[in-house]
């Protein structure tokens, strides 16, 4: 299975003593089932969590967490994505955790993400972009998305507005073919009311994924090498 392959690999690049930025998601979940194994059999690391659903994830194997203000750095953040174009920028938040993870990953001194090959596009924005806006005056927020050019719509699970861990809301923007990532990501962060979105820009510094014969891939970003 795509995911567990890559998910399992990126635990290769953990060392001794590492503090570890531990994504959300389907794929990650093989690295930090990985990175448990690791740690009964004596690998010391601490894990800083993207979300409550992590946290548990992580504690359910053994892995001990820290707190920001116990840390000094992050080593490596390792994360799932929604989709990976040529340039290893991203989409992420399918999960609506985009927020903590962002802020790991710019924390981190190297970034991994872990992508089957269904991740892997030559443009962004087939995934609808997550867009993170607090509650208050989302109405206002929307049009105001709306007016950079996207259809959208809140998320909604299980009949309600779904709510991250930050009680905020999600809007899935519809931007087919961003030709300009860097700018949209910009654009939608100018908004009033807008916390964070998914569009992760020139931020990876790794991505694993798999060729077409199923080997696995390595692929690193123009300021990592
Ligand atoms: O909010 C969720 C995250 O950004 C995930 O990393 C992303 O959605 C990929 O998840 P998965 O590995 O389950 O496809």
């Amino acid at each position: 299975m795509e995911k567990q392959i890559v998910g399992e690999k990126a635990a290769q690049f953990v060392k001794d003593g590492m503090v570890i930025g531990l994504g959300t998601g389907s794929t990650v979940f093989y690295t930090i089932q990985k990175l448990g194994l690791l740690v009964k059999q004596g690998l010391s690391i601490k894990g800083i969590p993207t979300s409550f659903q992590t946290e548990r994830l992580a504690k359910e194997n053994g892995i001990p967490l820290a707190n920001f203000h116990e840390i000094e750095q992050i080593d490596i953040a390792i994360d799932g994505a929604d989709e990976v174009n040529p340039e290893l920028d991203l989409i992420k938040g399918g999960g609506g955790a985009l927020l903590r993870e962002k802020i790991i990953a710019r924390a981190a001194r190297t970034f991994i993400v872990v992508a089957d090959t269904s991740k892997m596009v030559d443009r962004l924005g087939t995934f609808q972009l997550p867009v993170e806006v607090i509650p208050f005056g989302y109405e206002m927020t929307e049009k105001h998305i709306r007016s950079l050019g996207s259809d959208l719509h809140i998320r909604i699970v299980n009949g309600q507005a779904f709510k991250t861990d930050n009680g905020n809301y999600i809007f899935d923007c519809n931007f087919p073919n961003i030709t300009n990532p860097k700018q949209l990501e910009q654009d939608l962060n100018m908004i009033p009311g807008v916390v964070e979105n998914g569009l992760f820009v020139g931020m990876a510094d790794i991505v694993i994924t798999l060729d077409i014969e199923k080997n696995i891939v390595i692929k690193k970003s123009k300021q990592s090498v």
